[in-house]
């Protein structure tokens, strides 16, 4: 079958990325997918490059990256009828893990021979009259913050733990504005004030923020279902206890923490204050900002079973 192996050649280890790609290659043909391997050209290019390979028979789109380059091949595929293979050659490569690929690329490769496409929901981001689509989170507050403050070479050197140290030095440094959350569930509509209001689909984002998801700590990726978390005022008592109580999985226990099921949600900046947004790790734009999920989303390579 006719596939594309999509990566980001500015990322890091670049000679050893190639060899290991061309390894990548082998073993997906040796489970019956002839790739050819592109390299993105350019931030953000990657949707435009793998519609127009899809355009031209691609059956399958491997990206071949973290989460922020599964969610920029993502950008091209929604709406197609090709299937997107994740091949994680990042850092954190959370939707790799909730699909349950070995971290070893090669490995993750060989594995595909016994995935199969299944048609999954995917999330919905829309800043005025931009949309973008994310599979593993999006939010908006401190999140949207870190991402938009995360400086790339910083990343490239340290890769997950300069997160967290972003994440501590805007902890000491920021002050968390209060924004509203208008929430639509079942046909019923509701405002809340937060510091936070996060979605995340998969069942463990991994390392440190690991607990950020909700108390239920199952995927919803294949699911068309959304919960979103929201972090009630005071900042500075409510942030480090989400981090807490979601580690050890006592996010319901958290008093200043609601997990809520929703359709969507918007998120709405009070006054003139500045609301940075991300989806899958990716600065977007700045609120107000609508989310939902789209039932016909991607065909996904997953698991058998
Ligand atoms: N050819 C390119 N040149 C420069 N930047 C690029 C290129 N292709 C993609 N990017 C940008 O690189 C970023 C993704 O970087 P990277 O590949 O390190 O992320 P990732 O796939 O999420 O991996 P990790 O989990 O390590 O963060 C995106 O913001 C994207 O727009």
């Amino acid at each position: 079958m006719k596939a594309v192996l999509i990566f980001n050649p500015a990322a890091g280890g670049r000679a050893e990325r190639r060899e290991l790609l061309e390894r990548v290659r082998g073993a997906l043909a040796s489970v019956g997918y002839e790739g050819e391997i592109v390299a993105t050209t350019g931030p953000g290019s990657a949707g435009a490059q793998v519609a127009g390979a899809v355009e031209v028979g691609a059956r399958v789109v491997f990206a071949c990256g973290g989460d922020g380059t599964v969610h920029e091949v993502m950008q091209g595929m929604v709406g197609t009828d090709a299937a997107l293979g994740v091949i994680p050659f990042g850092s954190a490569n959370a939707l790799a893990r909730d699909l349950g690929l070995p971290m070893d690329p090669v490995a993750a490769a060989r594995m595909q021979g016994g995935f199969v496409p299944r048609r999954v929901p995917v999330g919905r981001v829309e800043i005025g009259d931009a949309v973008r689509y994310f599979a593993v989170m999006a939010g908006a507050g401190p999140d949207g913050a870190l991402v938009y403050k995360m400086i790339a070479g910083d990343k490239r050197r340290l890769g997950r733990f300069a997160y967290y140290v972003r994440a501590g030095w805007m902890f000491v440094r920021r002050r968390f504005r209060e924004f509203d959350v208008e929430i639509a569930s079942g046909g019923r509509t509701e405002t809340v004030r937060a510091v936070a209001a996060m979605v995340v689909r998969v069942a463990d984002m991994g390392g440190l923020f690991r607990g950020l998801g909700d108390s239920v700590q199952r995927s919803l990726v294949g699911r068309m279902e959304m919960r979103v978390v929201i972090v009630r005022a005071p900042a500075l008592v409510s942030l480090p206890l989400w981090f807490c109580t979601g580690w050890v999985g006592m996010l319901g226990w958290n008093p200043l923490v609601r997990v809520v099921s929703v359709d969507g949600f918007r998120c709405v900046p009070v006054g003139e204050a500045r609301l940075d947004v991300q989806a899958d790790g990716e600065w977007i734009g700045q609120a107000p900002v609508r989310v939902s999920l789209v039932e016909d989303g991607v065909w996904l390579l997953m698991p058998a079973q």
